[in-house]
Order: C-alpha cells, then sequence, then structure tokens
C-alpha cells in the first residue's frame, strides 16, 4: 500500500514511513493510494470476532508487509490488553434505536488510548528495528496529549513534547500530562489555543532541516497511523449491530476531524454506513462550512468541552482532497487561503461530495449541559460533555437506521462540567493515582 500527501508535492511512502514521518515534507496529510474493499461475505465474517481480529483483519490491507502477520497480530493483542472492558470497546444501547459507543476504557479514559496503544507498540517495533532515535511532538487539547505520554513514556531512543493550551484543559487532563515522572516526558503550556499549539507543530514538521536533526515525529491525527487504527470500532460497532446487513448511523463529536474521517475510510471500504454526523460545540466552524459552503475562522471561544475547542480541523484536509477527487492543488490553494486570508469558499463540486459524506449540527454550551442531564434522567448514563454535544446533535438524525454516538471519553476527566449539569461528580471507573482525582496537589 501507497501513501501520498493531499498536497501532492512530498514523497510517496509506504505504511511503515508514513507513520513515522508524520505530516508531509509538503505539509500536507498522507492518504492511502487507494482505499481497499471489504465485500459483503468479509464484513459479515467479522460477526462473533474479538475486537483483536477484527482489527487486524480491517487494517491488515493497509499496513502491506510493514509487519510480518503474527508481528502484528501480536501488537495488536498486547495493545488492548489492559482495557477495562472485556468488548474494549462496548457498545450500549440508550433508547429506542440509539446506542453508545464506550471508547473510553483505556488507560487514560479517552478515546485517543485506542489508537495511540496501538502506535506507540508499531513505533516501538519499527525503532527497535532501524535503531533510531526521535523526538515526538504533539499538539493536544487536552485527549491526546495524555495518551500519548501514557503511550510513550519510558520509551528508550523517544522523548515526547506535548503542547497544550494553558488554562484551557480540565485538571484531570493537566494532571495526566504533567505528573508522570518518567525524563522523556516533557509537557510545554503554551500561552493560546490548541490552534496555535498545531499551528508550531506544522512549523516544526516545515522545518526540514531541524525535523531531519531532532528525528521529528508526530502522533497527532495528521499521523495516517492514528486514522486508521480508529477506523475499526466503526466495523465492530456496525457488525454488532447487523451489518453487512443492515445500515448503521454514527454522531461522532468532532474538533480536529479526524475521528469522523476514520468513519468516512470505513464507509469507503463497504461498511454500510448511512449518515455520518459532524457534531460540534460552540466553535462550529465544521457546521458552518457544511452548511454555508465557506470554511472560515472567527475565533475559538472556550466551551465546556474543551477538547473540541479548535478551528483548524486538520483531518478536513483529507476529505477536501477526497471532495476534490485527489486534485492536490485544489488542496494546495484552499489551505494557503486558509493561512493567507482566514478561510476559503469551498468550490461547488467538493461541497456537494462533502455534504453527501457529512451531516452536521451543534450544540451550544447550554444544549451541551442540558444534554449531560437529561441523559442521566432517562438513561442513568453520566456521559462527559464532548459525548452530550454529540447527543444533542443525534437527537436531530434519530430514525429508522440504528444511531450510534460516539462516547469520547469518560466523564470523570470532566468532572466540573458533569457536577454543573447533575449535581453528581462522577467517579472514576477503577483504582486511579491519587493526582489525577484530584484528592491531592
Ligand atoms: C473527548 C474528545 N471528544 C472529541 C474529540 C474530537 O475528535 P477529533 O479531533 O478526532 O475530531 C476530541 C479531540 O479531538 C476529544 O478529546
Ligand atoms: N482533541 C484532541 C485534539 C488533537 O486531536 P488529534 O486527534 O489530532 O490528536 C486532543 O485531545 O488533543
Amino acid at each position: 500500500m501507497r501513501y501520498v500527501s493531499t498536497r501532492g508535492q512530498a514523497p510517496v511512502l509506504g505504511f511503515e514511513e508514513a507513520m513515522m514521518t508524520g505530516l508531509a515534507a509538503d505539509g500536507g496529510l498522507y492518504v492511502p493510494e487507494r482505499v481497499p474493499a471489504m465485500s459483503a461475505a468479509e464484513i459479515a465474517a467479522l460477526a462473533g470476532l474479538s475486537y483483536e481480529e477484527v482489527a487486524f483483519r480491517v487494517m491488515r490491507p493497509f499496513v502491506g508487509e510493514a509487519f510480518g502477520e503474527e508481528e502484528f497480530r501480536g501488537l495488536i493483542a498486547e495493545s488492548y490488553a489492559g482495557f477495562g472492558h472485556a468488548a474494549r470497546v462496548p457498545i450500549v444501547q440508550i433508547g429506542a434505536n440509539h446506542f453508545l459507543m464506550e471508547l473510553f476504557h483505556g488507560p487514560t479514559l479517552a478515546f485517543k488510548d485506542v489508537a495511540m496503544q496501538l502506535i506507540g507498540r508499531l513505533f516501538r517495533a519499527s525503532l527497535a528495528r532501524s535503531g533510531r532515535r526521535i523526538a515526538i511532538v504533539g499538539a493536544t487539547s487536552g485527549d491526546t496529549g495524555s495518551a500519548a505520554i501514557e503511550a510513550f513514556r519510558g520509551v528508550p531512543g523517544v522523548e515526547v513534547f506535548i503542547l497544550f493550551p494553558h488554562g484551557r484543559v480540565s485538571e484531570v487532563q493537566r494532571r495526566q500530562m504533567t505528573t508522570p515522572a518518567e525524563a522523556n516526558v516533557h509537557a510545554i503550556a503554551v500561552d493560546g489555543t490548541f490552534d496555535d499549539c498545531q499551528a508550531r507543530l506544522k512549523e516544526m514538521f516545515a522545518d526540514r532541516r531541524f525535523a531531519e536533526e531532532v528525528g521529528l515525529a508526530g502522533v497527532n491525527s495528521i499521523n495516517w497511523a492514528r486514522v486508521l487504527a480508529q477506523v475499526v470500532y466503526y466495523v465492530t460497532a456496525a457488525v454488532a449491530l447487523g451489518a453487512p446487513h443492515r445500515a448503521v448511523s454514527f454522531t461522532v463529536p468532532t474538533g480536529n476531524f479526524g475521528d469522523i474521517y476514520a468513519g468516512l475510510i470505513a464507509r469507503r471500504m463497504g461498511l454500510p454506513v448511512e449518515r455520518l454526523v459532524v457534531a460540534t460545540n460552540q466553535n462550529d466552524i465544521l457546521h458552518r462550512t457544511l452548511t454555508g459552503g465557506e470554511y472560515r475562522k472567527a475565533g475559538v471561544r472556550p466551551s465546556i468541552s474543551p477538547s473540541m475547542d479548535i478551528e483548524v480541523a486538520s483531518n478536513f484536509e483529507r476529505a477536501l482532497h477526497d471532495a476534490h477527487g485527489g486534485d492536490s492543488a485544489a488542496v494546495r490553494a484552499d489551505m494557503t487561503a486558509l493561512r493567507e486570508e482566514g478561510g476559503f469558499r469551498v468550490a461547488q463540486g467538493a461541497l456537494s461530495a462533502l455534504r453527501d459524506w457529512f451531516a452536521s449540527g451543534r450544540a451550544s454550551e447550554e444544549e451541551t449541559s442540558a444534554a449531560i442531564a437529561r441523559t442521566l434522567r432517562e438513561t442513568g448514563h453520566l456521559v462527559c460533555p464532548h459525548t452530550a454535544v454529540g447527543l444533542h446533535v443525534a437527537a436531530g438524525f434519530l430514525g429508522a437506521v440504528p444511531m450510534v454516538t460516539l462516547a469520547t471519553a469518560h466523564p470523570a476527566k470532566f468532572p466540573e462540567a458533569v457536577e454543573a449539569a447533575t449535581g453528581l461528580r462522577p467517579p472514576f471507573p477503577r483504582a486511579w493515582p491519587t493526582c489525577m482525582t484530584g484528592r491531592n496537589g
């Protein structure tokens, strides 16, 4: 399998090189040259298999020969062995035809663990072969940072630098990033927003001499391997609900657009996905783009779903590339206008493709709080504010087709917002270090 840059001016790479490279040399994101198809029979055969086996079958065609079959199986098995639920990513029914997909059973209690636990192991296997040393730089609005630190702390040959927006992550997220004692972990508070952190990261990649000197690597969802590992749970959920014989829809709390882009890949592989619904908080640039046709920055306002306080959604570039039919010159023009003029109008053909693939909605702060309270009242489940954004938006799309809303983080990561909405302080799911729970400083 070969990977090309969305901007068309970087070397074409294999899976392992694309994973270790992160952002392409031309500033673009790597995408597979073609998306391998799964037949209806192949999808049907996934029913009843373990999460690990489905992960192997879904990802294998994208990975090719980069990792041996047994090696890849072993790394997948290790990655999910520590998850706090036997199903790894369970789905629970919360309404007549509405399901929550719980993505928070990994070590840092957010969906990022699902991909990051695997990527940590793929990186280690690759580095052990090459003997290289690398510097991982990540930008985070809270969850990617802690998942990356958890996956790479103490790993020989790897330094991890995480940029997070000062004062704009939850206290639990801050502690997850700043309390690990390993010498290779460096959490850096930046005066600014997540977009500022991600912009600094992209500048580092753009300085090719610097990038090569320090062995720069990225584990944000700019890294194709992150997106790929996230495709798997769309497949397990859809199969559990009747795919390939029955279509399924997904509502995805969205910020950097990596998670929902993984859903688009699942659909392009042949999974019967009826609707992919982009759910934004008050920072609704993606909803405005899909409805109004113009991607234009308006300034990020801090919200109670802070991990989605994002305006420059890097994976939207991958969707644009697909919507432009792979025309990398058109992508370059859009990205130049975004950088120089703060936005661009999406060309008509690309816009109608995007509207075919994605529906969208937004939740205000009040609607998010109300969704947390309503969900507890009606279903008995405490949800995090990001999940609540998804639930608010999903409510407008419920119908005959089963809807799966992605529960992207555990409510205990955002206790203030949950308590303000419900009067209940969400408990941590299992024994958890006191530095995280707030019982000490
Ligand atoms: C809890 C949570 N929900 C949703 C999102 C949005 O996911 P994505 O950036 O892949 O759109 C994030 C971060 O990105 C997150 O941390
Ligand atoms: N919400 C994210 C933002 C970065 O997302 P990524 O999926 O591109 O790593 C976070 O928690 O950091």
